[in-house]
């Protein structure tokens, strides 16, 4: 579904430097598949995202979706960011329609039932009235990935969304993100420094490699779904956490 194909980033610095993000990116994801990506600081994770979003074009190489070379950013695309970027002066409600309000210049009826059924899947059906300074961080984080899936995107990319948060929140969290996968399945790619997190949510991790940025390894992740709370204290979990652990730190710059 989503296709990287040689891809290379290299960005010119304010300085006059260049700066190679990624360099030889090949990488498939199939649909409706969970992919973690991990990696040292500045390895070109997030680089990555904007690619498939469209933010960014590759300076190397193709990034395609569906067959189709990303050009500019596409409507099948939800993206959540590591804080929720939400409007102060909005409400919950508005917050979550805000961008079809900036696309088509309205909000239809069809956009606000759906706000409102998302907003009861994320445990805030009744804030959809209230400010974002009403809400604590995580409830703030929910309501931004409500946001991401209020057009019930395809793909779905989520840049350490959870790191703000404590680590109760954390782990709910990602049962919760689990639960809406599963009922509304779509293809994520989920940054993360987190090992147990990636572990927890994916079918594949992606371990990238020091600047510049290269995929590693591709890790497949065996445990059986739906994962619960149970799955943080199987022994398999454990086992592959430590192996990763030592994969991602072991791992020299090459
Ligand atoms: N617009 C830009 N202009 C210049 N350099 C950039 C730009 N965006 C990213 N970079 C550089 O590209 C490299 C990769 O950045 P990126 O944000 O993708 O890393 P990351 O793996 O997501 O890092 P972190 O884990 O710290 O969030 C970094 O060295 C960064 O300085």
């Amino acid at each position: 579904m989503v296709r990287f194909e040689g891809v290379g980033q290299t960005f010119r610095s304010s300085d006059g430097s260049a700066v190679t993000a990624l360099q030889d990116v090949n990488l498939s994801l199939r649909r409706h598949e969970f992919v973690s990506v991990i990696g040292p600081s500045g390895c070109g994770k997030s680089t990555l995202l904007r690619l498939v979003a469209g933010l960014l074009r590759p300076t190397a190489g193709t990034v395609s979706i569906f067959g189709m070379p990303v050009t500019e950013p596409r409507d099948e695309i939800g993206f959540a960011f590591q804080k929720p970027t939400l409007l102060p002066w909005l409400n919950v409600l508005d917050n979550i329609t805000f961008p079809m309000k900036h696309k088509h210049g309205r909000v239809d009826a069809r956009d606000t039932a759906r706000a409102h059924a998302l907003l009861k899947t994320v445990g805030l059906a009744d804030f959809a009235g209230k400010r974002p300074h009403e809400l604590s961080g995580g409830m703030q984080q929910r309501v931004a990935i409500a946001r991401a899936l209020l057009h019930d995107p395809d793909i779905l990319l989520m840049d350490e969304p959870f790191s703000a948060l404590d680590a109760l929140t954390r782990d709910e969290m990602s049962f919760e993100l689990l639960r809406i996968w599963g009922e509304r399945p779509k293809t994520v790619v989920f940054v993360t420094h987190s090992i147990p997190e990636a572990l927890l949510l994916s079918d594949r991790i992606v371990v990238m490699s020091a600047r510049p940025g290269r995929i590693a390894e591709i890790i497949d992740v065996p445990l059986a779904r739906p994962r619960h709370l149970a799955t943080l204290g199987d022994p398999v979990f454990t086992q592959l956490a430590n192996e990763i652990r030592v994969k991602v730190f072991t791992r020299k710059p090459e």
